[in-house]
């Protein structure tokens, strides 16, 4: 069943969610009692000092890591104590990662990188249409070294989105831009969230972005610091980038 919040359906459910890597005094509570609830279809910006377990709250959204404590529900899934297989199934059909390193391959043109993530799933989306919306049809064969920092970043978003994802998690993704590049990554996911009804979690240590967000979450030392609502997101082309 879907949760109901507010008047928003809860795609996202952490209860008293822990994260420790380590043993004994190398321990390190990278979560720390996270209970959080993060609507369907939003964009919500986690933001946070380094070291505060923005990537970790990401990862073990994305079935990337497992909790060690508390629950995690996605999408109507608990997916808490999956084994990897059904973790990797979850990822396949639900999740697309962007990172701000581009990761893409540098011996595949465009074309081919995208279609790395088509592989990866069971019902993508047609490559044209994904490069159409991300602006790269005129560049589909060329190499990665041939393309700006932005416009792999595009690349980037193309191949998790070719996968159709639900959820599109971005760890940083405009942390390697200038500001007009940046900016234009930006618009290109609150569109995808606006015309697709994906919902998109995006960690930043740019404050400014957070004003493009229906929900901001502030991270403090493994702990959930704050949750605020937004409900005037502006565009993110009116971004204050800090
Ligand atoms: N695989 C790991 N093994 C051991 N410790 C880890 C691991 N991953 C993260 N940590 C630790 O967990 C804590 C939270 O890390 P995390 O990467 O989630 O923070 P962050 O807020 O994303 O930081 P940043 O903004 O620098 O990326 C840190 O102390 C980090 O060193």
């Amino acid at each position: 069943m879907d949760i109901e919040w507010g008047n928003e359906i809860v795609t996202i459910h952490l209860k008293n969610v822990s994260k420790r890597y380590g043993e004994g005094e190398l321990t390190v509570n990278a979560l720390h009692d996270v209970s959080v609830d993060i609507p369907k279809g939003k964009i919500t910006v986690i933001l946070g000092p380094s070291g505060s377990g923005k990537s970790t709250l990401l990862n073990v959204i994305g079935g990337l890591d497992t909790i060690s404590n508390g629950e995690l529900s996605v999408f109507q899934q608990n997916i808490t104590h999956l084994d990897e297989k059904k973790l990797t199934k979850y990822r396949k059909d639900y999740v697309g990662f962007i990172f701000q390193s581009y990761n893409l391959l540098s011996m595949l043109t465009v074309k081919e990188n995208i279609e790395i993530g088509k592989e990866l799933s069971s019902s993508p989306l047609q490559l044209d249409y994904v490069l159409e919306k991300v602006g790269m049809k005129d560049k589909a064969d060329k190499f990665p070294h041939e393309l700006s920092g932005g416009e792999q970043q595009r690349v980037a978003i193309a191949r998790a989105l070719v996968k159709n994802p639900t959820l599109l998690l971005c760890d940083e993704p405009t942390g390697a831009l200038d500001e007009e590049t940046g900016k234009a990554v930006l618009e290109l996911l609150q569109d995808i969230q606006q015309q697709e009804g994906t919902t998109v979690i995006l960690i930043t240590h740019n404050p400014g972005i957070a004003a493009m967000a229906e929900v901001v979450i502030k991270m403090k030392s493994g702990k959930l610091a704050s949750f605020e609502e937004n409900a005037n997101p502006i565009p993110a082309k009116e971004v204050k980038w800090v």
